[in-house]
This record gives C-alpha cells, sequence and structure tokens, in this order.
C-alpha cells in the first residue's frame, strides 16, 4: 500500500503509529479531517491478518467519523484508533496506560472511545494518563457505555427506513435479520422484540446467539445464511464491507438498517441497492447515536439532552431519503452531500482571520 498517496487521495491529515514493547501495544490512530473540531473516534481491538488491513481499516473508519460527527451536527472531526491483538487474550493495563500517553501526546487533536473489541474498562485504564477519553464509567460524570445509546439510534433509524420501504413505521410482525449480536445489536434486539417484530440471528459467538434466542426468542442461522433469509429487514451489526458483489445477490429484504461501520465494500454497492429499489439507511447516519451521546461529554454530561438528539436520527434518515428520491441519487450520496456541505459550510467561516497573538509584532 502506498500510503501518502492514499492518504492524499482521501485528503488524510495525519497518521500516528504507537509502539510499546512491556505491553505489547501497536497501536494505529488515524486523523481524517479536524475542519470541525479535534477528531473524535472510537479505539477497535481486533486480531488483524496483517499490518496493511489493521491500517486500512484504521484508515476507513477515521473517514467514516468524518462524514458521521458532521452529519450528526457534531463540531468534531474524524478519527480512529486499532490497536492490533486479540481482545480476548492480549489486553493488559499497561497496554491502555500506554495508549492514553500516545493520546495525550496529540494534545487534543484526537479523542477516544469505545469501538469493537474495547470497554468502558479499557478507556478507564486511558483516562489514567489522559483526558482525551469518552465514555469512561459513570461514576467520573461521563456518559458510560455507548452501545445501547447507538442501539437506540438504529432502532429510529430502522422505523425510519421501514416507512419509507413499507409506508408505515410500524415494526409489529415485520421479519428483522441480525447479522452479529453483540454489544449494539442485543439491546438494538430488546427494543424490536418489545414492538413485536420477529427475529433472525446470525453471529461467529455461539453464546451471544443463544442470549438472543432464550431472551427473544429469534431463530438462529448460519453465518452464511443471514443475507439470504426471507426478512423484510437486515440489520448488519458485525463488521464491515458485507454490502458486496457476493452477498447482493442473496439479499430479500427491501430494508438494510443496522449499527455496522462501512457497510458498503465500494460506493457500487451502494449504488446496485438503490437500483434495486432497497431502502438503505447509511451505516454512518444510522449508527450515530454513540457518538452523539459520548460528544455530550463535551458540554457536561447530560442524559436526557443525548436522547434527544439521538431521537433525531428518524427526521435525519426521513430527510436523507427525501433527498436521494428528489434528486435521484443513492442515500449514501445523499448522506454525503449532507456532510460535505456542513464541512464546507463551517470551514468557510472558519477562514476568517482571527487574532490569535501571533501576529502581534511588540509581543515578540
Ligand atoms: N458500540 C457502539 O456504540 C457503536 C457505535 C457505532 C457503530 N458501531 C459499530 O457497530 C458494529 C457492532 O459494534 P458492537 O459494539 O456491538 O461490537 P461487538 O463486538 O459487541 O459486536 C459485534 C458482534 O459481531 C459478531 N461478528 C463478528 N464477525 C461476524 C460475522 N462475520 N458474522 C456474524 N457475526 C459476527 C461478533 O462475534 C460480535 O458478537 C461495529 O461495526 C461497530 O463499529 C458500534
Ligand atoms: C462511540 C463512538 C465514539 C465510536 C463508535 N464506535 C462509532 O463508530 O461511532
Amino acid at each position: 500500500m502506498e500510503i501518502f498517496k492514499y492518504m492524499e487521495t482521501y485528503d488524510y491529515e495525519q497518521l500516528v503509529f504507537c509502539q510499546d514493547k512491556t505491553s505489547g501495544l501497536k497501536a494505529i490512530i488515524a486523523i481524517h479531517d479536524t475542519t470541525l473540531g479535534p477528531a473524535l473516534g472510537g479505539t477497535r481491538m481486533w486480531n488483524y491478518a496483517t499490518e496493511e488491513e489493521a491500517i486500512e481499516d484504521a484508515l476507513r473508519l477515521a473517514k467514516g467519523m468524518t462524514y458521521k460527527n458532521a452529519a450528526a451536527g457534531l463540531n468534531l472531526g474524524g478519527g480512529k484508533t486499532v490497536i492490533i491483538g486479540d481482545p480476548l487474550k492480549d489486553k493488559n493495563e499497561e497496554m491502555f496506560r500506554a495508549f492514553g500517553r500516545f493520546i495525550q501526546g496529540l494534545n487534543g487533536r484526537y479523542i477516544t472511545a469505545e469501538d469493537v473489541g474495547t470497554t468502558v474498562a479499557d478507556m478507564d485504564l486511558i483516562h489514567e494518563e489522559t483526558n482525551y477519553v469518552t465514555g469512561i464509567s459513570e461514576a467520573f460524570g461521563s456518559s458510560g457505555n455507548p452501545s445501547p445509546v447507538t442501539a437506540y439510534g438504529v432502532y429510529v433509524g430502522m422505523k425510519a427506513a421501514a416507512k419509507e420501504a413499507f409506508g408505515s413505521d410500524s415494526l409489529e410482525g415485520k421479519t428483522v435479520a441480525v447479522q452479529g449480536v453483540g454489544n449494539v445489536a442485543y439491546t438494538l434486539c430488546e427494543y424490536l422484540h418489545k414492538e413485536g417484530a420477529k427475529l433472525i440471528v446470525a453471529d461467529i459467538n455461539q453464546a451471544s446467539v443463544d442470549r438472543a434466542v432464550n431472551a427473544f426468542g429469534a431463530l438462529q442461522v448460519g453465518v452464511n445464511e443471514i443475507y439470504s433469509q426471507e426478512a423484510d429487514i437486515f440489520a448488519p451489526c458485525a463488521l464491515g464491507a458485507i454490502i458486496n458483489d457476493s452477498t447482493i445477490p442473496q439479499l430479500k429484504a427491501k430494508v438494510i438498517a443496522g449499527s455496522a461501520n462501512n457497510q458498503l465494500k465500494d460506493t457500487m454497492h451502494g449504488d446496485l441497492i438503490h437500483e434495486m429499489g432497497i431502502a438503505y439507511a447509511p451505516d454512518y447516519v444510522i449508527n450515530s447515536g454513540g457518538v452523539i451521546n459520548v460528544a455530550d461529554e463535551l458540554y457536561g454530561y447530560n442524559h436526557n439532552r443525548a436522547m434527544n438528539r439521538v431521537a433525531g436520527i428518524y427526521d435525519k434518515i426521513e430527510r436523507i431519503f427525501e433527498i436521494s428520491k428528489r434528486d435521484g441519487i443513492p442515500t449514501y450520496v445523499a448522506a454525503d452531500r449532507l456532510a460535505e456541505e456542513r464541512i464546507a459550510r463551517v470551514s468557510k467561516s472558519r477562514s476568517q482571520f482571527l487574532q490569535n497573538g501571533k501576529h502581534i509584532i511588540t509581543g515578540r
């Protein structure tokens, strides 16, 4: 991979490699764009097969956060970290503390939170070394685990997408095929079950499947069978790039609405599902509840204020469908336009000169 070429093509600002031999930390912090404010994005811990795969994931996820934060109306830029390692075996206190010190070294350009493979306890360890971390224990006045709030946002966003596809936002009697029933999807299933939806679930972790089967009477299917289920809604809630050449022909659902980041393998896959008439709720809009929640900490966390803002994901998804129909464009393009236009507007107002003391010659 030609890293500078890639960074130039997609306009990334910074890529930081962090290594600490004692703890085994190997982390990559990607900062995509800080026009709107400091880059905020979670830390993913994953057993990547190669370093290149880890770099690519960090870069793709960081760019997604720029768009997510911009579309959510937050005054934050986009960044993300990946830690290379098995979250079940390779974690230790020193690792997260060393990582916290690297974050501190960026002096506020990057603020972290949870993502796949990291927990509130990990964020608490990072917090031992830096304040540039959110989603720490509620006892510190923080917002805690973002996953339940993300799930609420996905739930309301799914209802808006259902309204577009079926003419009603009721999910009662609808069949939802959920890929991955981890932190976010378990709470999402709770909401769906309560509303009377039927659930089909698949996960590489049998314990997670069992939990959903026992709690919600979900039907279990194999991980490769989840795409072809006779479902009204497909909810990808595991990893990215799952809307691709091999899965699209299998899809029977009329709606795609789930929490996973970077669901489209490529933009052409967004075009394809649009042509097929599938109502796609853009990933970074429908899953923005978590970041809206942790970002509220920057104002002194208020749960009701955060939840009210997350409830607005319903209107945002509706608006995206309106723009998509009005302009004859796929929903992922409509979402990108919303985000890019906001960044351009704010960057214009920020280009005005502001005295910061550097231009006072006498004060040299
Ligand atoms: N946690 C949040 O607040 C949040 C916010 C925004 C976006 N997201 C995104 O939502 C997704 C889920 O996040 P999470 O926090 O629930 O993570 P998680 O690790 O708790 O859950 C992911 C689940 O997917 C399963 N999985 C992995 N690969 C799979 C496969 N090929 N097929 C089926 N299941 C598979 C895992 O076993 C796990 O149970 C991720 O893409 C994450 O980036 C999470
Ligand atoms: C809680 C957030 C800051 C991070 C979350 N994992 C996301 O992708 O949005």
